[in-house]
C-alpha cells in the first residue's frame, strides 16, 4: 500500500435487511488523509453502510477496501486500522474517563507495554486529562462526545468513522469536538468519515461529500461542486439547498440541547432506532 492507496474504497455495496435495500449500490472514494461527510435524510442508509465498511455487518468480498484490505477476506486486518464511535452511547457512565479508555486500548489489543501512556495521549488529544478521575455520568454531553472521540483514537487508527458525532450538542461543543478532532488529524494525518444532519458542520470541515437518499448516493463532490451543480429552477445558494434537492426534499434534523450524561444518553436513544 502506498499514499495513493485509497483509505477507503467502496464499489457497488449493496445490504439488505430481507426485502428492504437499506445500501443498494454505493461507490465511494475517500483519499488519505481527508474529511469525507456522508450526508442523508433519516433511512438513508448512511448507518448501514458505515456498519457494512466497518465489518459490523456480512458483506460478500470486492464490495469494501479500507487501505487495499477487503473487510470480507481479513476482517481483523481491516478493525487494526479503524476507530469507530458508533451513533449508540458507547461510553460506561459508572466508570471513570480514563477507565473508559483504558477499556477500549484492552479491547482493541493496544500493547500492554504503551497501553497507559496511549490512554493519557487518548485523554489529552480530546482535552479531558484534567477531569479523567472524574465519573463519566459527571460529564458534559459535549465531553462524553469527546470521551467517545477518545475511545476511539486510543487505538492510533488511520480511518475513524464518526456516526452523527455532535447530534444533540450545543454548537460550542460541537466546536469543540471538530477542533479535537481537527488537532489530531493535523497531528496524524489520519483520514475521517462522518456522518451528519448538520449542513453547516458539513459545509466547513468536509472536504468531500455524498448526498445519500433511499440507499443509494445522489451527488457527490466537494461542498462548493455540489452547490455549484443544482439546476437554477433549484435556486439555491447552500449545501443545505443541495441536501434538499439531492433528497427530494425530505426533513432536516435539528436539535440543539448541551445536556449531562443522561440527556446525551436519551437523545441518542431518541436519535438511533430502537431495533
Ligand atoms: N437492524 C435493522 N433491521 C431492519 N431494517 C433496518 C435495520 N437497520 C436499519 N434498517 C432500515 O434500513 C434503512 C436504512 O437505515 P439506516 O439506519 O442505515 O439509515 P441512516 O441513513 O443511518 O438513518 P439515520 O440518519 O436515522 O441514522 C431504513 O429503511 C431502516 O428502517
Amino acid at each position: 500500500m502506498n499514499a495513493s492507496t485509497p483509505a477507503l474504497e467502496v464499489t457497488g455495496l449493496v445490504y439488505a435487511y430481507k426485502q428492504n435495500r437499506a445500501v443498494d449500490g454505493i461507490d465511494l472514494h475517500v483519499p488519505q488523509g481527508s474529511v469525507y461527510g456522508l450526508l442523508g435524510p433519516n433511512g438513508a442508509g448512511k448507518t448501514t453502510a458505515i456498519r457494512a465498511i466497518t465489518t459490523l455487518l456480512p458483506i460478500p468480498p470486492g464490495m469494501v477496501r479500507v487501505f487495499g484490505r477487503d473487510p470480507a477476506r481479513d476482517q481483523m486486518g481491516v478493525r487494526r486500522s479503524l476507530g469507530y464511535v458508533p451513533q449508540q452511547l458507547s461510553a460506561d457512565a459508572g466508570l471513570t474517563g480514563r477507565e473508559n479508555v483504558a477499556n477500549f486500548a484492552r479491547l482493541f489489543d493496544v500493547p500492554r507495554a504503551v497501553r497507559a501512556e496511549k490512554v493519557e495521549r487518548a485523554l489529552d488529544a480530546v482535552g479531558l486529562l484534567e477531569v479523567a478521575d472524574r465519573m463519566a455520568k459527571a460529564y458534559s454531553g459535549g465531553m462524553v462526545r469527546r470521551l467517545e472521540l477518545a475511545q476511539a483514537l486510543v487505538s492510533s487508527p488511520r480511518l475513524l468513522i464518526l456516526d452523527e458525532p455532535t447530534i444533540g450538542l450545543d454548537p460550542i461543543a460541537r466546536d469543540s469536538v471538530w477542533r479535537h478532532i481537527g488537532d489530531v488529524r493535523a497531528a496524524t494525518g489520519m483520514t475521517v468519515l462522518v456522518t451528519t444532519h448538520y449542513m453547516d458542520e458539513a459545509e466547513e470541515y468536509c472536504d468531500q461529500i455524498a448526498l445519500m437518499h433511499k440507499g443509494r448516493i445522489r451527488a457527490a463532490g466537494t461542498p462548493q461542486q455540489l452547490i455549484a451543480s443544482l439546476p437554477p429552477e433549484a435556486s439555491g445558494t447552500s449545501l443545505e439547498d443541495a441536501f434538499r434537492y439531492y433528497s427530494g426534499g425530505a426533513g432536516l434534523e435539528e436539535s440543539e440541547e448541551g445536556g449531562d450524561f443522561r440527556d446525551v444518553r436519551s437523545t441518542r436513544a431518541t436519535a438511533s432506532r430502537v431495533r
